[in-house]
């Protein structure tokens, strides 16, 4: 796989603000990618810590770099949680679930201390919303809930792989909806929480503490909200 500078400046970044003994949260995607590859280095260079993952993609990910994952049942908290993002503003808000991990990543992002968001200079962005916006539907009758997404005027698109539906790693599908701009992305995340049907959806609005944007030129601005911190469990 060809090297993209930006990602990985980017998301080896964030992985110098693991300290041991940490439970760390691995995101998902080509720019999480680094994060996970940089955090299997550091393990194997002797520091403890664990991980829980955001998708089954990145257990995988982890368990080749060696990198002990806790069972859920087992986790105490979740210190930091380094994940990617398919856009982000200035005000640190997201849309996430381009790879259709959005569920697991918001549970985990929920449950985090502090959540890092990595990504290259492409995805920050003036207003959200040119980024079909992911939301995770169960496929039961999703024909209604696609039709209640049309209606508040989603514009919703099924989501295929290979001439079929695409299935998260929950059994559920992803319909991707084509707002083009989110003017109020609260106002937009309740009517969408609001719909039977709609499981999750791809807008984070109050987790992320630190953009950390990589450039092609291998450097890194990071971006940083202040407010009061959220405590994991
Ligand atoms: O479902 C996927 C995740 O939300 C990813 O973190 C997001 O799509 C960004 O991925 P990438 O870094 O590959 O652009």
């Amino acid at each position: 796989m060809q090297v993209n500078i930006a990602k990985k400046a980017a998301g080896e970044k964030a992985a110098a603000y693991i300290q041991p003994g940490m439970t760390v949260g691995l995101g998902t995607g080509s720019t999480a990618y680094y994060t996970i590859l940089r955090i299997g280095e550091l393990v194997r260079g002797g520091m403890a810590l664990q991980a829980v993952a955001t998708s089954a993609d990145s257990e995988q990910l982890a368990r080749e770099q060696q990198i002990p994952l806790v069972p859920f049942a087992e986790v105490q908290g979740i210190d930091l949680d380094i994940d990617g993002a398919d856009e982000a503003d200035e005000q640190l808000r997201l849309i996430k679930g381009g790879g259709g991990a959005l569920l697991r990543e918001k549970i985990i992002a929920a449950a985090a201390g502090e959540m890092l968001v990595v990504i290259d200079e492409s995805k920050l962005v003036k207003q959200l919303g040119r980024f079909p916006l992911p939301v995770e539907v169960i496929p039961f009758a999703w024909e209604l809930t696609f039709k209640q997404l049309a209606a508040i005027g989603a514009a919703p698109v099924r989501r295929e792989q290979e001439g079929q539906p695409f299935i998260t790693d929950n059994g559920n599908y992803i319909l991707d909806c084509h707002y083009r701009q989110i003017r109020d992305a609260a106002v937009v995340e309740t009517q969408l929480n609001s719909i039977p049907g709609v499981v999750e959806n791809g807008l984070f609005l109050h987790y992320a503490v630190k953009l950390i944007i990589g450039y092609a030129d291998g450097t890194v601005k990071e971006i940083i909200r202040h407010g009061p911190a959220r405590r994991s469990f």
